[in-house]
């Protein structure tokens, strides 16, 4: 397991050697358990500077997605804020055990009271929560990565792209019946950890923060500061806001005393568990009490035993569903990113990815089952190069070499999705069987599958921050300027960007890239 514990305000001077690579070294000398202080720092500046540009402007299915542009970002998602509760802290990071990075010095409760954060991406309730969620996520720097010089574009070309995707993304949510699973599956992911944790003699509050749809990870955190705050890196609010009580949103309302930062995807990616640490390192950089609460960080966890016999036992029970098991190829398909995360920006995804279906295999074969098996990647937007091999790329592949036994292996996230549901139960299973494959099998989502939710309980306690620690650092972020939102600076940025982007837009590489991509 990777953890990371912090809390507490941390002088810069304090993390010496830190630079952009960091990611990149981390991923090669990486022990399994282990992580630096250096890794929030770093997530900073992997979308620092000199940060390449990239944009993803819409796609048309979930398989083939999206075009690209050049461009830049203001700011995050739209965002409202008042002051109140803008007295900035910071969050401090410092070494604990192997690869714990904790801080905290104070004493601000004498009752012990765990909380687990849970973090996952979320997903559009209803379709008309479908075009601001992808606002929200095309909003956010860690999925749109533009040179500084640029940012300001970033919502400008996150209304645009999110306007024109919306309609294909709409078809694809409708098809699974009119909204995302995710929600429900967290809920339900919470809540049968909270009852594992129990049986384990621990007793935690488990929260629920998404990155770009309710309830959100801000939410989570933040929202009790006052009861008429608005999101700090708000993303769009609808009407679908009212979808019920945020659920257990109240860390702070409950006086949280450790916290436990668990985010629902297995490997680490700047894109996925990347982007919410960067949130939540903003909120509590912003919150007195906050800053002294003691964290510790799950970054990653695709190597524990719990979670690779999980998947091995749901590979298994699926391949004894074929009539001719021992033929069976077993297709591993993860969610992509573009090639550049993890060339340019050192995101250990790919070789965490590849690891994790090394260890998954291997316990495969400890029980007798020999087959064959590939990795591809899924769910590409936009016309730069993703991780290769694409998915339906392979499948046609194998399909023409004569595989006629094909088990789908979802690895990347533990919960049905969209791009298990639409894009691999339909899609990819079509392409398939259009291609030659006879016998398709699909291996489902962890969700609330015992053995894997009693690993995370696991986890969690071996991850519990100590009640003390050192100070140690304080991040700065990537959208520092984000921290002094003015309207005025705000609207003069929407305009001239809004300008900047169509005239991007509209230049004859980008209407090839729309008409590729997203018609
Ligand atoms: C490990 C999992 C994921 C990675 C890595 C990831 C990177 C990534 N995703 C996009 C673009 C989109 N993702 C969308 C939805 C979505 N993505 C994941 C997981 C990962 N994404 C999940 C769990 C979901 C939610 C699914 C749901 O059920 O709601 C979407 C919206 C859906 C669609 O239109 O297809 C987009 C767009 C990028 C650009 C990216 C890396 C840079
Ligand atoms: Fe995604």
């Amino acid at each position: 397991m990777d953890a990371t514990s912090f809390s507490g305000v941390i002088p810069r001077t304090k993390l010496p050697g830190f630079h952009r690579n960091f990611a990149r070294s981390y991923a090669r000398v990486r022990p399994l358990t282990s992580v630096s202080c250096h890794s929030l720092e770093g997530l900073h500046e992997l979308h620092g500077p000199s940060s390449q540009a990239l944009a993803f402007l819409s796609s048309n299915s979930t398989s083939q997605r999206t075009s690209v542009l050049r461009g830049s970002y203001v700011c995050g998602p739209v965002k409202k804020r008042n002051d109140v509760g803008k007295a900035f802290c910071a969050v401090g990071l410092g070494v604990y055990g192997e690869n714990v990075v904790e801080h905290q010095s104070h004493s601000h409760a004498t009752e012990d009271k765990v909380g687990v954060l849970l973090l996952n991406l979320g997903g559009p309730d209803t379709l008309n929560d479908v075009q601001p969620f992808l606002f929200n996520l095309f909003a956010d720097p860690d999925i749109i990565r533009l040179p500084r010089l640029f940012r300001f574009l970033q919502w400008p070309l996150a209304k645009l792209i999110s306007v024109l995707r919306a309609p294909k993304s709409k078809e694809g949510y409708a098809s699974i019946g009119g909204g995302s699973p995710l929600r429900k599956i967290t809920d339900e992911q919470a809540d049968a950890l909270k009852m594992a944790l129990r049986a384990k003699n621990l007793t935690a509050n488990v929260y629920v923060g998404m990155r770009y749809w309710y309830p959100f990870t801000e939410e989570a955190v933040q929202q009790v500061v006052n009861n008429d705050i608005e999101l700090l890196c708000g993303p769009v609010r609808s009407s679908s806001s009212a979808l019920g009580e945020v659920r257990g949103l109240m860390i702070k309302r409950d006086r949280i005393t450790r916290l436990v930062v668990l985010p629902l995807y297995p490997q680490f990616s700047i894109s996925t568990t990347g982007s919410s640490i960067r949130v939540l390192q903003s909120i509590f950089r912003e919150d007195a009490y906050l800053s002294r609460l003691p964290v510790s960080i799950i970054r990653s966890w695709y190597q524990r035993e719990g979670y690779i016999t999980s998947m091995a036992d749901l590979i298994q029970k699926e391949l004894e569903k074929f009539a001719n098991p021992e033929e069976v190829m077993i297709f591993f398909s993860a969610h992509g990113v573009p090639v550049s995360y993890v060339e340019n920006a050192g995101d250990p995804y790919k070789d965490q990815m590849e690891e994790c279906i090394y260890l998954i295999m291997q316990k495969l074969k400890e029980r007798g089952l020999d087959n064959d098996h590939t990795l591809a990647y899924q769910s590409r937007v936009g016309p730069v190069e993703w991780l290769k091999p694409y998915t339906d790329k392979v499948l046609v592949e194998l399909g023409q070499k004569g595989v006629k036994s094909l088990l789908a292996v979802p690895v990347s996230f533990v919960s049905e999705h969209i791009e298990t549901l639409e894009e691999i139960d339909m899609e990819y299973k079509d392409l398939a069987l259009e291609s030659g494959i006879e016998n398709w099998g699909r291996v489902p989502a962890l969700n609330c599958t015992s053995s894997f939710i009693t690993d995370l309980a696991d986890a969690v306690i071996e991850a519990l921050p100590s009640a003390s620690a050192t100070v140690l650092s304080t991040p700065t972020s990537v959208s520092e300027e984000d921290d002094n939102y003015d309207p005025v600076r705000y609207a003069i940025k929407m305009f001239f960007g809004s300008i900047l982007a169509f005239v991007l837009l509209f230049s004859p590489r980008m209407l090839l890239a729309f008409r590729n991509y997203l018609f």
